[in-house]
């Protein structure tokens, strides 16, 4: 299946076999090697540090410095203007311009704690206003293509030692579809270094008109179903689950699930290839060590399990951003992107079991217009028991969390999901559709609430059994008990991922001696 069949870069496999020549660099000893260990460039389009869409920005942030005790993590990320902005940014290197993408400078900025991020400088591609994704309208940017095959090239770039960069990667890592080009890009060229892709949700493919097949350096040869080829188009994330080494997603669940059709947005076929050849993994997110409800500075007072006087000062906090009355009952949330995925739809149908109950609900997020627009007449159709804000802000959001008695989780799908285990944390029960992440990190009945149809009568049912819960302050208090004390640190997920790197590069010198006798 794999398209490895050009002659190899015979450079960078003796760099790279010289590297891993020892039993340790083969995965024999584990991953304790420290920062002096593999060389991994992490390649993402976006990072809280700077700038967060979702969840990747997240996990950009976290997983790179928890990989960083075993190993030399470096980040790869556009040069958007927020990256840049105000930060002492050193150019390091230069790219050719190659098919039609444009030549770019290669910045380094060295973050305060140490980890080393370089930019991809390139200002006719990212210094723009609006997200990484779209424009200040919400509308995609027209030349997206062209700016995510850039950062894919410039991850293969790097990794082939161009660039006159004094660090070359062993093996990048790289997410979604906006970087999912690089290890095609690898491929195309003969390069030995492993990829290793990362879904965190595959319903964004990055797919593209067939005529950009020449701009984005596309071979003719590619352009099929064993390949970057998806109905037509050109899907970047199917080149990267097609020629990675390794196809990860975040959570077991949500790894199983998208070999299926009804998760598998119709590349169920090749995933469940990569999975029978034992390269598709599942491994949970975690959260990083910001998320604490004694010492979160967002709150407006901190609190733990054996004393909870601090949650309920956040719960005043938020009935008044919100315009909520003051109230015994319980207090629902919502902290989500609202897009169809979330069941944001499910959450309004639901407002009526909250309300009968004797409940009020908090909404925080921003989305598609059908849904700002639904949930605001909402807010009016209920004043003081539902509160609707529209907009992105980590404090509200953080304070949601501390202050609410339920998250109201009723994803469609769910790759991992973080606000539920931000929510577990801060003693706010998930009331959640029981799939991908959601399934693997709540305990229905123990830490949460979760329900098997996603339909509005299957939520309303969850919901009855939180209300209904919250009725006895014992169970509600073994119950926020054990939320609060689930483990969810990085700690596991990025042991698991270095096991994955350590067999990834492992695999060189044997795959490359059998090619070499060929
Ligand atoms: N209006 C708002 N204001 C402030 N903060 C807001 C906000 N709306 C959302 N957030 C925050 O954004 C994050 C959302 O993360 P999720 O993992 O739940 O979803 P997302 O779908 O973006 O991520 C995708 O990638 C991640 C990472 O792998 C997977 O966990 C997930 O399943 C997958 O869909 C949470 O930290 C939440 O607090």
């Amino acid at each position: 299946m794999r398209a490895l069949d050009r002659k190899p870069d015979q450079r960078t496999a003796e760099r790279l076999l010289r590297r891993w020549a020892t039993p340790s660099s083969r995965g024999d000893e584990g991953t304790g090697l420290g920062a002096s260990g593999p060389r991994i460039l992490f390649v993402t389009s976006e990072m809280s540090d700077f700038v967060k869409a979702g969840g990747l920005g997240e996990v950009s942030a976290a997983l790179p410095r928890a990989l960083r005790a075993t190993h030399d993590v470096r980040v790869l990320i556009p040069g958007y203007r927020q990256v840049l902005a105000g930060r002492k940014v050193t150019t390091v290197g230069r790219l050719r311009a190659a098919y039609g993408l444009p030549a770019c400078d290669v910045g380094r900025i060295d973050l305060a704690d140490g980890l080393v991020v370089y930019a991809v400088l390139c200002p006719e591609l990212y210094d723009r206003p609006g997200t990484p994704y779209v424009d200040e309208a919400g509308q995609d940017w027209s030349d997206n293509d062209v700016r995510f095959a850039r950062l894919s090239l410039a991850a293969a770039d790097l990794a082939s030692g161009l660039g006159d960069l004094s660090w070359t990667p062993d093996l990048l890592h790289v997410n979604d579809w906006p970087s999912a080009m690089a290890p095609a890009y690898l491929a195309w060229r003969g390069s030995p270094v492993p990829s290793v892709l990362t879904i965190h949700n595959l319903a964004y493919q990055g797919l593209f008109p067939h005529d950009r097949l020449e701009t984005l350096g596309v071979p003719a040869s590619a352009f099929q179903i064993e390949g970057v080829e998806f109905y037509g188009r050109v899907s970047f994330l199917k080149a990267g689950i097609f020629y990675a080494s390794d196809v990860t997603t975040v959570s077991q669940t949500y790894a199983d699930e998208i070999t299926t059709p009804a998760f598998g947005c119709g590349l169920e076929g090749l995933l469940r290839i990569r999975a029978a050849q034992g390269r598709l993994h599942g491994f949970v997110n975690g959260i990083d060590e910001s998320w604490d409800p004694r010492r979160d500075q967002h709150l407006a007072a901190g609190f733990d399990s054996s004393d909870l006087g601090g949650k309920h000062a956040n719960a005043e906090a938020v009935r008044g951003a919100f315009g909520l009355e003051p109230s015994t009952g319980p207090l629902f949330s919502v902290v989500s992107r609202l897009v169809h995925q979330k069941g944001i739809d499910l959450s309004i149908a639901a407002t009526a079991s909250i309300l009968a109950g004797g409940g009020q609900i908090a909404v925080l997020g921003r989305g598609e217009e059908r849904f700002e627009t639904a949930l605001q007449e909402l807010a009016r159709a209920y004043p003081g028991a539902v509160g609707v804000r529209v907009g992105f802000d980590e404090t509200e959001a953080r304070r949601l969390y501390a202050g609410s008695d339920f998250l109201l989780m009723p994803s469609r799908f769910e790759p991992c999901g973080l606000s539920q285990m931000y929510a577990q944390r801060y003693g706010s029960l998930p009331v959640a559709h029981r799939t991908g992440g959601l399934a693997d990190t709540i305990e229905d009945g123990v830490t949460g609430f979760l329900f098997s149809d996603p339909s509005a009568a299957g939520l309303a049912s969850a919901v009855g059994r939180a209300v209904e819960s919250f009725r006895s302050k014992r169970r509600m208090a073994l119950m926020r008990t054990a939320a609060m004390s689930q483990s969810f640190g990085w700690h596991q997920s990025a042991a698991a991922y270095g096991e994955l790197y350590a067999h990834a590069l492992g695999e060189l010198a044997p795959r490359w001696s059998t090619r070499d006798a060929a």
